[in-house]
């Protein structure tokens, strides 16, 4: 594609382009970016979302793998700083048994300190009615539940058969209907489980369409033990496009073998505008053997930003929530973007 770009000046760090009517100073970063996307990108990026909303599951899925006890005061700073920071929903907590999940056992006490924080919506799970009605009295306004394409997954993770799961939430939606409480569903396993393998892409569109049709208003699509490729990932998706609008649809990647990021941007390519990750890269589920960390919100929001895709989060605010949360768990953050900048401060504290 020839844009008429001309370069005009370059200095060490700003390149100086005549093009479209004007004279840009571009940053060599935004400028690689820029001449990229414009000039070798656009035939593949242009059916890509403008809006991308970043469901943030780090003091969810992020921390109930972990296992020294994080204090209930961290876990409510945690949920503060993401908020602040932009996120447009920070799923908060799980309701869930505390002998499954002892991480969580704080729901109730987490749940009534973050209540009423404006700027955010905060779902929690509810893998039942005693779950939701519990998520209810501690002022939960939107809930979550989770089934999976797997039946020893399923069996594993919440002691019940797909069948069986997908009664107790037709009782969750239909309790939630009647209290105006949104519900979002997740699927996990939609291409790998830890004892079945591969998933049938037929099996997820399956389970994706009972939850979207008892009442979900989104259907996230989770790589639980973080198998997926773009070679897979686009026949699951296609397969759950063809039974739910991709507009309902978001995907949720787990970063094992390093493939949630073209994960994301082959999604990205098919339609899907909603996309789960976690601050620092934190997570694992504790009944998925092998699975790591999911995607780091930091590297997403670095991702979506550089091709342009607006998220209204504030990078810096975000990677500052990944530093506080790295810090009191005693590791280094598990967003590359954020270790990256973190080095560049050091060094440039030392010049
Ligand atoms: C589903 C259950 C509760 C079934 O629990 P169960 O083991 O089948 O037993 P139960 O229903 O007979 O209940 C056993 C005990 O738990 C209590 N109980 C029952 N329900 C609740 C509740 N809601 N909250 C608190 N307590 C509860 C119940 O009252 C009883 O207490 P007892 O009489 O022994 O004192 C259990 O298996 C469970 O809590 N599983 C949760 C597992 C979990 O949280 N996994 C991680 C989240 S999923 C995930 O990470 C994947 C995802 C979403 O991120 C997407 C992806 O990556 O794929």
């Amino acid at each position: 594609m020839n844009t008429g770009l001309r370069v005009v000046a370059t200095t060490y760090s700003i390149l100086q382009i005549r093009g479209f009517g004007g004279l840009w100073n571009l940053s060599l970063l935004e400028c690689d970016l820029f001449i990229l996307i414009l000039d070798t990108g656009l035939q593949f990026l242009k059916d890509i979302p403008k809006f991308v909303k970043i469901v943030e599951v780090g003091p969810r899925d992020g921390l109930q793998n972990e296992k020294g006890m994080v204090p209930t005061f961290v876990k409510v700073e945690l949920i503060h700083r993401l908020v602040s920071s932009g996120l447009p929903v920070v799923e908060a907590t799980s309701f869930v048994s505390p002998t499954r999940v002892p991480q969580l056992s704080d729901a109730a006490e987490v749940m009534e300190a973050v209540r009423n924080l404006e700027g955010a919506r905060l779902p929690v799970l509810t893998p039942n009615l005693k779950g939701f009605r519990a998520a209810v009295v501690a002022g939960a306004k939107e809930v979550a539940v989770f089934a999976s394409a797997s039946e020893s997954f399923s069996k594993s993770n919440i002691n019940c058969s797909i069948e069986e799961c997908l009664d107790r939430y037709r009782a969750v939606t239909s309790a939630a209907k009647e209290l105006a409480i949104p519900v979002r569903g997740y699927v996990s396993c939609v291409v790998g489980c830890p004892t079945e393998g591969s998933i049938p892409p037929s099996k997820v569109a399956y389970v994706a369409k009972e939850l979207y049709e008892m009442g979900c208003f989104e259907i996230s699509l989770g790589d639980t033990i973080g198998v997926a490729t773009p070679g897979t990932v686009v026949p699951m998706l296609e397969a759950v496009m063809a039974v739910v609008p991709v507009d309902k649809l978001a995907v949720h990647f787990h970063d094992t073998y390093g493939q949630s990021l073209p994960n994301i941007l082959v999604s990205l390519q098919m339609g899907i505008s909603t996309i789960d990750s976690s601050v620092a890269g934190l997570g694992g589920c504790p009944y998925a053997k092998g699975a790591s960390g999911n995607v780091a919100t930091e590297d997403v929001v670095y991702m979506l930003h550089g091709l342009g895709i607006k998220t209204n989060v504030d990078l810096a605010k975000v990677m500052s929530a990944g530093n506080f949360i790295s810090n009191h768990l005693g590791r280094p953050s598990g967003s590359k973007t954020s270790i990256a900048f973190n080095q560049l401060a050091a060094d440039a504290s030392k010049m």
